[in-house]
């Protein structure tokens, strides 16, 4: 029988936790565990990892002490590393765990990977922007509770409450990083985490939100990756992961009680991480994006499959030239950049299927196709590659069943309105350019005939 894999077998000493993860998925662990693991002084950075709500994964990583194996698979094979930066993993409802920890003098930084969902309610929008909608009477007394004990249901009201907890406990500032991909994800967090306070009368200790760019394509875990880890390494993990080789980590924003020397892993602190964000958001997202809709018309199940069929690359090249004009860096290095991403799509052993991308749509257009359509609307041009995105989607919408997306009622009808109210649904002003539904529908109508 195989041995199983545990901290003492395969794995390293734990580190003393000052760091806390909300959202225990695949993408963590495949990036931020990975920079710290990596991270020269990672025998003084621990991670307490919670998951949202599920306990299957904590209960698998918990009996082998938090240790993982981390498949970094590139298209010629793949390489094997037992990840050792978690040091605990507790499931989301374990609330009292989850306040003791911000309690904890030695507590430096907290990251975020919860999904666009998780910011349900705030407008994926830069700077102040408009009130976030989450002041409820609900998410107030939920919040009120947690302090005391209770169950609190929201990113925000977690991040609120254990914030509140560190102030009773007179505990100094933190760092707040959010590492889901939506624009300004930082100030985002920051708006989302103060409306709650504010609604629930909450005092908090201080906290630094921090912006970042994140990138490393990580498809949701396979049931035969464990049985390909323990022929390879000897040893039987219940949870392992599977990522590309790529990695990438832009960070801005201040670590006023320190953090791990993840830069010298790779990572790197800028004054701004707009321009990053932007590149990553649009080529990389929006082409996932594109793909999802249009390539799952044309047949294909996974982004590889997509990529290597002609007439998607085509339209892939059109959405990327039409990106890349409002891009702020040098066209030799958005090439290079673009060129470098087709061969991550292209890595024929990465199954990243087209459905888990197609999901929350009305979510993740706004941050990554909307920016592009509008600038090119304000030139005047009707841009093609953004039009086929938001078309397909369209009749992704029409066809998904059941329905995964908030906007999959407005989609039903006739063509024409039911253009008119998704396109009202992302934005009121897209609904009132009439050249633009028109193309919408007409992209529609052309590809719903199959090319
Ligand atoms: N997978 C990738 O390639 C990748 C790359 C870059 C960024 N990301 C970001 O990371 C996120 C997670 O990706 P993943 O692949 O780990 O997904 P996943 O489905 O494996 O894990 C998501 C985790 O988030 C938690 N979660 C979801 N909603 C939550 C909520 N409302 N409150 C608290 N926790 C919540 C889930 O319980 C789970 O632990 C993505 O949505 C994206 O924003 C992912
Ligand atoms: O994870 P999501 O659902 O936000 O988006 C799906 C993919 O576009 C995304 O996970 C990319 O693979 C990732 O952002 C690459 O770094």
């Amino acid at each position: 029988m195989t041995p199983p894999l545990t901290r003492a077998a395969g794995g390293r000493p734990a580190a003393p936790v000052r760091m806390l993860h909300l959202g225990l998925g695949g993408f963590f662990r495949a990036h931020q565990a990975w920079y710290t693991e990596h991270a020269p002084d990672a025998s003084r950075w621990g991670i307490a990892a919670f998951s949202g709500r599920s306990t299957g994964l904590v209960t698998r990583l918990a009996a082998q002490g938090g240790v993982y194996t981390l498949v970094t698979r590139g298209a010629d094979g793949d390489a094997f590393e037992v990840i050792g930066s978690v040091t605990a993993v507790h499931g989301g409802g374990e609330h009292g765990e989850w306040l003791a920890y911000w309690r904890r003098p030695e507590l430096a930084v907290v990251t975020l990977t919860v999904t666009e969902a998780g910011y349900s309610g705030v407008p994926a929008t830069r700077g102040p922007g408009p009130g976030t909608g989450l002041v409820a009477g609900t998410v107030a007394g939920t919040v009120a509770g947690t302090v005391a004990g209770t169950v609190a249901g929201t990113v925000a009201g977690r991040l609120a409450a254990g914030l509140a907890a560190r102030r009773l406990a007179g505990g100094g500032p933190v760092a707040i990083v959010s590492c889901d991909n939506l624009p300004g994800n930082g100030e985002l967090t920051r708006r989302m985490v103060d409306e709650v306070a504010h609604a629930a009368g909450l005092r908090l200790a201080d906290a630094s939100y921090v912006t970042t760019m994140v990138d490393r394509i990580t498809p949701y875990p396979a049931p035969e990756d464990a049985g390909l880890v323990a022929g390879a390494t000897g040893r039987a993990d219940a949870a392992p992961v599977v990522t590309e080789p790529y990695s990438e980590w832009v960070l801005c924003g201040d670590f006023p009680a320190g953090r791990p020397r993840w830069d010298d892993a790779g990572a790197r602190f800028v004054a701004d991480a707009a321009p990053y964000e932007e590149r990553k958001l649009w080529l990389l997202n929006g082409g996932h994006s594109l793909l999802a809709y249009a390539g799952t018309l044309r047949g294909h199940t996974t982004v590889a499959e997509a990529v290597a069929d002609p007439a998607c690359r085509a339209w892939l090249a059109q959405w990327w030239a039409e990106a890349s004009r409002h891009l702020a860096f040098p066209e030799p290095e958005l090439a290079a950049y673009r060129n470098a991403l087709l061969d991550r799509f292209a890595n024929p052993r990465i199954r990243h299927t087209l459905a888990k991308i197609a999901e929350h749509g009305s979510r993740k257009l706004p941050v990554r196709i909307l920016p592009v359509l509008r600038a090119e609307r304000a030139r005047g041009t009707l841009p093609a590659g953004a039009i086929r995105v938001l078309a397909a989607w369209l009749l992704h919408l029409r066809q998904a069943a059941p329905a995964r997306d908030a906007a999959a009622p407005d989609a039903s009808g006739p063509l024409p309105d039911a253009a008119r109210a998704v396109s009202f649904g992302l934005d009121p002003a897209l609904a009132a350019d009439p050249a633009l539904i028109h193309a919408v529908t007409r992209q529609a109508r052309e590809l719903a005939r199959g090319y």
